[in-house]
């Protein structure tokens, strides 16, 4: 069933959402990425509504070589009592130069005498008069019938006359806005079904997110005949969001057999849906279904033995065909499963170790309950399960003391931290000083240079990230401190965690634990 299109309006909706604000190269590398997706069209912007909309599309022409999308640009209806070929607005969407134009156009009653201020009859005119204008010109049009559902709940005469309208003068796809996001999935149902009986125009549905139910409105709507679904990568968008567009084209296609995106193309949704986080620099929801980094994850011991057996048995689809990857979760939640499951992630094969997944159950139990947290911290467990397997503590360099002061900066408010480490390393003694901002930043230069010789390789690791969590808040300054650090190589990122009475003491550990972890990676032998 390859009936259905994907419209994707992340760089027009998505952009509306707060927050995200989108260079022109930005969108034109997000108009890539959905190019890459295999999306049918891609709405750009609105162009002559900004400076940067109006260049996109200008840029776009000579810069964008889309294979499979066609480009959409977005505007209004002609202004009330003026005539499509003379408005400015309706120009610039001609001036854009897109074989597709999306036009919002009022379709609740309410709206039109309120926001629009015109008379019914006149807004059914700005809609045939700016549709047929725009065919005429050669453009495909599609039109956006704002607020249809609560209009249709309001006059569903009315609204059904402007998607009558429309369809007559031309416009190839009316599509169904729930602009306010109220809708639920049944109200969705009932309204298509009437609409498309009684108009036999080609819908489409557009989805906000307001009740939580955009991806489900979205699905019921082209369950119950509408063939044009409209949505943004990762849900962005005005208020709550859009409908997230890989989730609507997943549900589509791996639950309903549509046949939306060659399956190579639909395999590359999570690299692609990350890639575009990127570029918006929101950072990626985990929990997001299908893509996000926690949707194959599995912390329950339980679930671990039976996925041992078959992944099926916990996991709704195989998580390679989102481009998504199963993982195990290491916790206090742990079984042997899980450990071995783990184990086999990290290239240990423990299937016929049973002493040693059930002195590493025990050990993360242990350490868990004292607020040691593995599953945030997989290079910390990796150091531990390494140490179970081979019965050795893994070691590049053997510390003999290590100290901070913080001081008042002289003459200024910002205090400094100094740190000096000292430690044995490829054979040799090692006494290093290192200045920062706060104790742990200090402590990093300190151990850096204390290593510099023995391991220039640490040179490209870089601290990324560090949380740091109070863990019986009712102990007050004396409570235990959980830290986690993250580290980059440039290439990839590790997290290590460290857990103790003293702050300072924590962010040691998970910094030790952080460089080991990098040396290991990159493949070094303890020098
Ligand atoms: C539901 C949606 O999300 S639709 C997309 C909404 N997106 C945006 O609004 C982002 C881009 N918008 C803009 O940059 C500006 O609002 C512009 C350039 C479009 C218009 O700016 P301005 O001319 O200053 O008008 P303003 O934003 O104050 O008001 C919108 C005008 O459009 C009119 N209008 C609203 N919908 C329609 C429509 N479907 N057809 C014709 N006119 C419309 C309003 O009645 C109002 O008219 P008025 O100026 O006579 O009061
Ligand atoms: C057109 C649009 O974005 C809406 O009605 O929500």
């Amino acid at each position: 069933m390859n009936d259905v299109h994907v419209y994707d309006t992340t760089l027009r909706d998505g952009a509306q959402q707060e927050g995200l604000n989108l260079s022109v190269a930005d969108k034109l590398a997000i108009a890539g990425h959905l190019d890459d997706l295999g999306v049918g069209f891609i709405e750009g912007g609105w162009p002559g509504a900004n400076p940067k909309d109006t260049e996109f599309f200008r840029r776009a022409a000579t810069e964008l070589d889309l294979r499979h999308a066609r480009l959409a640009a977005f505007g209004s209806t002609r202004r009330a009592g003026a005539v499509a070929a003379d408005d400015p607005q309706v120009r610039a969407l001609l001036d854009a130069r897109t074989p597709v134009v999306t036009l919002v156009a009022k379709s609740h009653a309410r709206h039109v005498e309120l926001a629009l201020r015109t008379t019914p009859a006149e807004n059914l005119a700005m809609v045939r008069d700016t549709v047929s204008h725009l065919v005429a010109e050669g453009r495909t049009v599609f039109l956006d019938a704002e607020h249809f559902f609560d209009g249709y709940a309001l006059d569903p005469a009315y609204a059904l006359e402007v998607v009558r309208t429309a369809a007559e003068a031309g416009a190839q796809v009316v599509a169904l806005c729930d602009t306010n996001g109220g809708m639920l999935p049944p109200q969705v149902t009932d309204v298509v079904g009437a609409v498309l009986e009684a108009s036999g125009a080609r819908l489409g549905i557009h989805c906000h997110n307001d009740t939580g139910c955009a991806v489900a409105n979205s699905v019921a709507a082209i369950e119950a005949g509408a063939t044009h679904v409209q949505g943004t990568i990762n849900g962005y968008g005005e208020r709550t969001g859009n409908a997230d567009l890989v989730t609507v084209v997943s549900n589509l296609q791996l639950k309903l057999g549509h046949d939306l995106l060659a399956a190579e193309q639909l395999a590359r949704a999570g690299t692609i849906s990350h890639a575009i986080s990127e570029v918006t620099n929101i950072v990626p929801y985990s929990r997001q279904p299908y893509v996000g980094a926690s949707a194959f994850a599995h912390k329950a011991g339980l679930h671990a033995s039976a996925l041992k057996v078959d992944p099926d048995l916990y996991q709704h689809i195989d998580p390679a065909r989102v481009g998504n990857a199963m993982r195990t979760l290491v916790s206090d939640m742990a079984g042997r499963a899980s450990i071995e499951l783990k184990g086999r992630e990290l290239g240990y094969d423990l299937s016929d170790r049973p002493e040693v997944l059930a002195r590493v159950v025990s050990t993360v139990k242990t350490l868990e309950s004292q607020g040691w947290t593995f599953d945030a911290a997989d290079a910390s467990f990796e150091l531990l399960l390494r140490r179970e397997v081979t019965g050795e503590e893994l070691s590049y360099f053997d510390v003999e003391s290590w100290r901070v002061i913080t001081e008042d900066g002289a003459g200024d408010d910002a205090a400094v931290s100094e740190a000096t480490v000292k430690l044995r390393a490829a054979g040799e003694r090692q006494v290093a000083v290192g200045e920062g901002n706060g104790p742990v930043n200090a402590l990093d230069h300190a151990l850096r240079e204390a290593l510099a010789s023995a391991y220039p390789e640490l040179d490209k690791l870089e601290l990324i990230d560090f949380r740091v969590r109070i863990l019986d808040a009712s102990h007050g300054t004396d409570a235990t401190t959980r830290v986690l650090v993250e580290t980059s190589d440039g290439e990839t990122s590790w997290e290590t965690v460290g857990v103790a009475g003293n702050i300072v003491h924590a962010a040691w550990t998970a910094l030790v634990d952080s460089f080991t972890f990098g040396l290991l990676r990159a493949g070094i032998d303890p020098r």
